[in-house]
């Protein structure tokens, strides 16, 4: 379980994230959706133990969140996270180095899911195929919890939608903890248990994926698009 109690972080005078209160449960899949600037990345970052708070507490399975929180979170960083001049392989076996808990038999798996090839240069890939790795090395660690910004924004949309459900697949369910921070709603819909809309760095709302649907008959970007953004 992620827990978030009174959250700030400010950026000189601008609070990036404003007081944000919200726990997310294991073993179920998340939406924080929002625009732009809204305050995605930041508080993912947070939970990461990537950067702090500048107010308010953050708890990973009842442990404070420090920089060893590393080993029990895999995290999809919105930004580079690839060596260029190495191959896929290599970027592989860094991961297994790196991460005790890598699995790299998932990890062929994942490959032969994205269509990708062990000997082609991180160099040589398109953003969409930088994009498949990504998912791939992060996907193939074993952890309770699971964080992934904007990570199908390289992807082409003709493909997206089967990447998407696919990666259903590859979820530890009931297990892993995952937290998809995107401003692009309709495709991760289908995977999403539950949704938070975040807008200038506050919870604007929070719903039930599968309640929204059967009691209000409403899908999540229908949802979204009833509330107001400022
Ligand atoms: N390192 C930083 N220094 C100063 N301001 C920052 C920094 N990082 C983020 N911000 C600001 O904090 C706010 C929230 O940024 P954040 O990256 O969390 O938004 P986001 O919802 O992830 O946006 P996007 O969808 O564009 O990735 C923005 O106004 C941004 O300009």
């Amino acid at each position: 379980m992620i827990h978030l109690k009174n959250i700030v972080k400010k950026y000189g005078s601008h609070r990036a994230v404003d007081g944000i209160t919200a726990t997310f449960y294991k073993g179920r899949i998340y939406g924080l959706l929002g625009p732009n600037g809204s305050g995605k990345s930041t508080t993912l970052k947070m939970i990461a133990g990537l950067i702090h708070p500048t107010s308010g507490q953050i708890s990973v399975n009842n442990k404070e969140v420090t920089r060893k929180i590393a080993s029990d979170i895999a995290y999809l960083a919105d930004g580079e996270m690839l060596y260029k001049n190495f191959t896929i392989k290599q970027m592989i076996e860094f991961f297994t180095s790196r991460f005790s808990d890598f699995q790299t038999e998932k990890a062929k798996e994942l490959l032969s899911f994205m269509k990708l090839q062990p000997n082609q240069k991180i160099k040589s890939l398109s953003k969409g195929q930088r994009g498949r790795l990504k998912l791939v090395l992060t996907l193939s660690r074993k952890v309770p919890i699971v964080l992934l910004d904007e990570p199908f924004s390289g992807l082409d949309p003709m493909v997206r939608e089967s990447i998407v459900k696919g990666l259903v697949s590859f979820v530890d369910f009931g297990e892993q903890t995952v937290i998809i921070a995107t401003h692009e709603v309709d495709e991760i819909e289908p995977i999403l248990e539950e949704a938070f809309i975040i807008n200038n760095g506050q919870i604007l709302n929070h719903c039930d994926v599968e309640v929204l649907r059967e009691e209000q008959g409403l899908s999540v970007l229908q949802w979204l698009k009833s509330q107001s953004y400022q």
